[in-house]
């Protein structure tokens, strides 16, 4: 059998539970080889960011180069990406690389308020990155701020879904973890044409660092595998549904989310 592999190009959480290592953490759990190319150190735990230290924009292509040249992902995932110089090096590779099933998080801001894009980075993502990917994985403030849009109700997320896919994705999925619903997290999903929801019960709790970063990296996991954009959608959200009903309590700040959980409930 052919052995899945999915590459993640995103920033290191020194905390464990969301980028990098939310991403390689998720790929493994799900049988997917995972690889890695760094956009910045962070130091961070479950009570936030401390400091970020972008790595040159040469050290993003020469990671993405030795990929390339060797190994190959099948799909992958962006996370945090910094600066509009890394954006554009990290999308014109993608372009000339041919690489296929690009997921696009368009992380900007931690959990904790601390900013992951620069401001001036946010033109980049809209026109250099967008284009090239296949799913856009946005929560409801990043959504906003491509959009332009506020989004509070049904009628919003709609809007935004639209406005999102004309900036050149394939598919939207707009996640619904920070809007006030207190009963479901519902994320619309949109492939251009129809939208469909998909919904799961809120649980309670303060534990989500890294719920984005895992749900996308589910997502591409399941991509790499050769499944259609609707089937690793599904999986995603039972992988992240998992994954916060079982978070972990350590930490005294936001903790992180179970990525063994999925796997142990399907054993049993
Ligand atoms: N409390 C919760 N209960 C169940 N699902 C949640 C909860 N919070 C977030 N989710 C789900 O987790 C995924 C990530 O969403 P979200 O938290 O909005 O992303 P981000 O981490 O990028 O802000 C989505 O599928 C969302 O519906
Ligand atoms: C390096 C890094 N990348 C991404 C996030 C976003 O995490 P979340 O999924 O909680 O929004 C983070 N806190 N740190």
């Amino acid at each position: 059998m052919k052995q899945a592999m999915a590459l993640t190009i995103a920033g290191s959480d020194s905390g464990g539970g969301a980028g990098i290592q939310a991403d390689l953490k998720t790929f493994q759990e799900l049988k997917v080889y995972g690889m890695s190319a760094l956009t910045a150190v962070t130091a961070q735990n479950t009570l936030g960011v401390q400091g970020v230290y972008p790595v040159p924009k040469e050290g993003v292509i020469q990671q993405l180069n030795a990929i390339e040249e060797d190994l190959r992902p099948q799909a992958l995932k962006t996370g945090m990406l910094f600066s509009s110089d890394i954006i554009e090096a990290v999308a014109e590779r993608i372009h000339s690389f041919q690489w296929k099933n690009i997921v696009v998080d368009p992380v900007m801001i931690a959990k904790g308020g601390a900013s992951l894009l620069l401001e001036e980075a946010i033109d980049a993502l809209k026109t250099h990155l967008l284009p090239v990917a296949t799913v856009i994985t946005p929560n409801i403030p990043e959504a906003e701020v491509l959009t332009g849009l506020n989004i509070i109700t049904a009628d919003d997320k709609r809007r935004a879904v639209e406005k999102l896919t004309e900036l050149g994705p394939k598919y939207v999925i707009l996640k619904g973890g920070h809007d006030e619903n207190p009963k479901e997290a519902i994320d619309f999903f949109y492939d251009g044409s129809e939208l469909k929801e998909l919904r799961s019960e809120r649980i309670p709790t303060k534990n989500t660092h890294g719920t984005g970063c895992t749900f996308s990296a589910a997502l591409t996991a399941e991509l790499a595998k050769g499944k259609s954009v609707e089937d690793a959608v599904e999986t995603a959200k039972l992988f992240i549904q998992a994954a916060i009903q079982n978070s972990l309590e350590i930490g005294s700040g936001h903790g992180p989310t179970n990525h063994w959980a999925y796997q142990e409930n399907n054993k049993q």
